[in-house]
């Protein structure tokens, strides 16, 4: 049977390394890149110094801003047969919005999410960064963002768990999508370019 087109999600918690490897990936394979963009993101700053208050506007935010880059996507690639490298999977939006909002705010949320993606072709390989709590630290205050400096490490802790709960969903409930898990504290595709060849024959056998 005909393999579909590569459509390649990178993910894992925040500071994993999804940039840096999509960026990689689409480089060597030669396919486009689809980034996300945080630097003009306005509600980061003030969700950092007040989840509560701000997580709704800013899963919002995310949301509406994934659903365009990704109905561009299809548009320019996907439903054209061609290949693309992302550094997200929409589902996270849903990941990130189950840890943050609680009540009438995540049933609202969770109606949009459903309505916006649900008929929306999705990656059909993902990559799966696994990092521990101690890297992602370091990488995140290698990467010195001001308004991640103070990320309170239980917050990262239960993303982490958040992740690996989602992961284990996404196999089950499709059972289609190649799921590669990279141990990210074991495999460092930066400083070892052996290490990243061995990311890139994985991904090559489900290609
Ligand atoms: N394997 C790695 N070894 C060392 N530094 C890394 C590695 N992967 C990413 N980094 C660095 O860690 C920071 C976060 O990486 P990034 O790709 O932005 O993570 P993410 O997109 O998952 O949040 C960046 O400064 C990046 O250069
Ligand atoms: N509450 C949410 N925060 C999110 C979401 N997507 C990203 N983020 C945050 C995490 C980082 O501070 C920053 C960039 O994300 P990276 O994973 O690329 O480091 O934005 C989300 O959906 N909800």
């Amino acid at each position: 049977m005909k393999k579909p087109c590569p459509f390649i999600a990178v993910e894992g918690a925040i500071g994993a390394g999804k940039t840096t490897l999509a960026t990689m990936l689409a480089e060597r394979f030669d396919y486009p890149l689809l980034k996300e963009i945080v630097d003009e993101n306005p509600f980061l700053d003030k969700f950092y110094q007040n989840i509560e208050e701000w997580a709704f506007q800013l899963e919002m935010f995310f949301l509406c801003n994934r659903y365009k880059q990704l109905e561009d996507t299809v548009q320019n690639y996907v439903s054209q047969g061609l290949p693309v490298v992302s550094d997200y999977h929409i589902y996270k939006n849903w990941i990130f919005a189950q840890r943050t909002l609680h009540g009438d705010k995540r049933e609202k949320y969770r109606q949009i999410y459903h309505l916006l993606t649900d008929d929306l072709p999705k990656p059909n390989v993902i990559v799966y960064i696994h990092t521990e709590l101690a890297t992602l630290l370091k990488r995140i205050e290698k990467r010195g963002r001001s308004f991640e400096q103070d990320i309170d490490p239980g917050y990262l802790e239960r993303l982490i768990e958040d992740y690996e709960m989602a992961i284990t969903q996404l196999r089950t409930q499709e059972p289609d999508t190649v799921i590669i898990t990279i141990d990210g504290n074991e495999l460092d595709f930066v400083e070892h370019p052996e290490h990243f060849e061995q990311i890139v024959a994985k991904i090559k056998e489900h290609l």
